[in-house]
């Protein structure tokens, strides 16, 4: 039997709006099993997400191949939905590596790449869900691009809100024209951001990651939480707080020995989401026989 394994991502890192995006350690697998009349597919999600042909992996897996045959598949997913970490694009990466597991056709990254970015929107969580570590993403000549990179040695920690926030909401709040000299400063932030990042300065980092001009400013007040963290965050010499992808989530890169005071702060602050301690994943998605 065939297994596929996605991981979560958390896109953004400040002033990388659309740009950059981190795979994590959290999970979406799918189980491969017989061949049906209908696609059939099992899950726990809850009742907004559909359990047949309509489910956004199946769609996904015929978009790359229309004459896929039916299966039954049984999908486990640790990636909470709607809290901004790529719960939408890991989906939309399992049903195109199903394809590519179901499908006699070969199809290469880049194709799933294009697929992926087109169904999502934007290149930022499709890119490090498919191909691991930290990417760096842009649309060029309509065509999305990604260049792989190693993110510095540094603790995350995520807060997970227990509310969910949906991108479409999330992006809805966003202005439609920045003034020149706004965007001028946030791209040098940004390019900067990514130097820092490349060249392990994690001073900097911590500086740049908070500097944002693009989106967090307007999605501020849809995350009271954010502010919150990113002071708790200045206190204990954490390195650097930003909201995860259109959040709700906060992700704060932190030394594992100041988390626990850094919790506990939080708590006392009135936060009572969950906080959990997550890892770079390396590899991206990827199919196993089990
Ligand atoms: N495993 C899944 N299977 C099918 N649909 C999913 C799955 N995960 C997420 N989705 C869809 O994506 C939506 C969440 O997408 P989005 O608002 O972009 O949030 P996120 O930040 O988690 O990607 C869900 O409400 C659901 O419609
Ligand atoms: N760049 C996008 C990222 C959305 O990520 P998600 O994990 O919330 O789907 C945005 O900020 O809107």
């Amino acid at each position: 039997m065939q297994k596929i394994i996605v991981p979560a991502s958390s896109a953004n890192l400040g002033p990388g709006f659309d740009s950059l995006g981190l795979a994590v350690d959290r999970y979406l697998t799918l189980e491969v099993l017989e061949k049906m009349p209908n696609w059939q597919i099992e899950h726990d999600l809850g009742p907004e997400v559909s359990h047949d042909e309509t489910n956004l992996v199946i769609k996904s897996a015929l978009t790359l191949d229309k004459d896929l045959t039916p299966h039954r598949i049984k999908m486990n997913s640790e990636i909470p939905l709607a809290r901004g970490l790529g719960s939408s694009s890991a989906a939309i990466v399992a049903g195109l590596k199903l394809a590519q597991v179901l499908s006699a056709k070969q199809f290469s990254d880049q194709e799933l790449l294009e697929v992926a970015t087109k169904l999502e929107g934007h290149p930022d969580n499709v890119a490090p869900a498919l191909f691991g570590g930290l990417t760096i993403s842009l649309i060029v000549n309509e065509r999305p691009q990604t260049i792989k990179a190693t993110f510095p040695e540094i603790g995350l920690l995520a807060y997970i809100p227990d509310f969910e926030l949906e991108t479409k909401v999330s992006r809805s709040v966003l202005p439609e024209r920045l003034e020149y000299a706004t965007a001028v400063r946030a791209g040098s932030v940004g390019n900067a951001l990514v130097a820092a990042l490349l060249t392990d300065d994690l001073e900097l980092v911590a500086e740049l990651i908070e500097q944002d001009g693009y989106h967090e400013p307007y999605r501020e007040k849809l995350v009271p939480h954010l502010k919150i963290l990113r002071e708790l965050g200045h206190k204990v010499g954490a390195k650097g707080t930003y909201l995860s992808g259109a959040g709700p989530t906060v992700m704060t890169l932190i030394a594992p020995e100041k988390m626990a005071s850094f919790i506990k702060a939080a708590r006392e602050h009135g936060l009572t989401g969950e906080f959990t301690q997550l890892a770079v994943d390396q590899k991206g998605a990827r199919s196993e026989e089990i």
